[in-house]
């Protein structure tokens, strides 16, 4: 069984890219044609939602398959669609991980001793697809309620050959007010960052990397060259590039001399870039798909990792 780190840097490699695409479809975003199914579609309109968002994320991830190596679903938007919704983001990720796709399920999980292990059951698949009900390589976790509550997702991720990304600074223009607290001379975020590089020194196999990451956002630029130094040998899941405003020179410090290390997402840009310049041009002369390839090729070059 090979370990999380392994398959993430084997498939960023392959695919010669850091770039992962962001599976957040929104019905008002949606492409034209999925009006028919949003309509017609039998079931209530949560059923047809859900159908709508599994066939939109199914296409999306044929689009990009060839030009990134990971996908990460928004459980949240399946979610938001019932019990259709969910049982259209595990056809998702099934879909995603047929493609050869390393799959991220953003959920954010966190919670007390066994049920943490009842979702780290759920999500973590890890290298077996059938392990879980959920086909999920990785998942987003909270570790807002303390370092013991993330004890059994580090175990399952041993045990499946799975991976975490632990929520250390994340993304949004608030996040400081917890995240940014200073205690015992050091900001919240850095005594997580501290926490998780332990955790992950007990998932290390003879890679560079371990299996226990961590979620620092591309608007922080001056947080993430430091919390990199807090964890030299954590896998980094870097959102916030693209529509929330990150540049790829303010991730770059973060990468390792071979490229890895960091994932970066991308979300609304690539997968509404029917809805955005210069890309709604080839919308509008080759169809939405075409606009979705151009911009998840542009993102992954801007993000090249060398061959092995
Ligand atoms: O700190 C965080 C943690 C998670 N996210 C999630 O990533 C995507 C970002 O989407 P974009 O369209 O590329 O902005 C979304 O699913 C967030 O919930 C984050 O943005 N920041």
């Amino acid at each position: 069984m090979n370990d999380y780190s392994t398959r993430l840097h084997t498939a960023m490699q392959a695919k010669r890219t850091a770039a992962l695409v962001g599976l957040d479809p929104r019905e008002s975003s949606l492409p034209a044609e999925f009006a028919r199914i949003l309509q017609d579609h039998p079931g209530d309109r949560f059923e047809r939602r859900a159908r709508a968002y599994e066939e939109f994320s199914r296409r999306i991830i044929d689009v990009v398959a060839p030009f990134v190596a990971a996908v990460k679903p928004q459980i949240a938007f399946f979610e938001d669609c019932g019990p259709a919704g969910m049982l259209a983001v595990r056809n998702v990720m099934q879909h995603a991980r047929d493609a050869g796709l390393i799959v991220i399920a953003d959920a954010k999980r966190g919670d007390i001793g066994t049920t943490a292990e009842a979702y780290a059951s759920a999500w973590l698949a890890g290298s077996d697809p059938s392990a879980a009900p959920y086909p999920a390589d990785s998942l987003t976790v909270s570790p807002y309620l303390g370092s013991d509550t993330l004890t059994p997702f580090v175990d399952a991720a041993i045990q499946r050959g799975a991976g975490l990304y632990v929520l250390v600074r994340t993304s949004n223009p608030g996040s400081g007010s917890f995240q940014g607290l200073v205690a015992n001379d050091r900001a919240v975020c850095d005594h997580v960052a501290a926490e998780v590089e332990r955790l992950n020194q007990s998932t290390r196999g003879n890679g560079s990397y371990g299996s226990v990451g961590a979620v620092v956002g591309a608007t922080h630029p001056l947080e993430l060259r430091r919390l990199r130094q807090v964890m030299p040998t954590t896998p980094l899941l870097v959102p916030g590039y693209g529509a929330q405003g990150g540049t790829a020179a303010d991730i770059r410090p973060a990468f390792d001399g071979q490229g890895l290390g960091v994932l970066v997402n991308s979300s609304r840009n690539v997968i509404f870039a029917h809805l955005r310049p210069p890309y709604s041009e080839v919308a509008e002369s080759r169809g939405w798909e075409a606009a979705v390839e151009a911009a998840a090729r542009d993102f992954a070059s801007e993000f090249p990792v060398p061959a092995a």
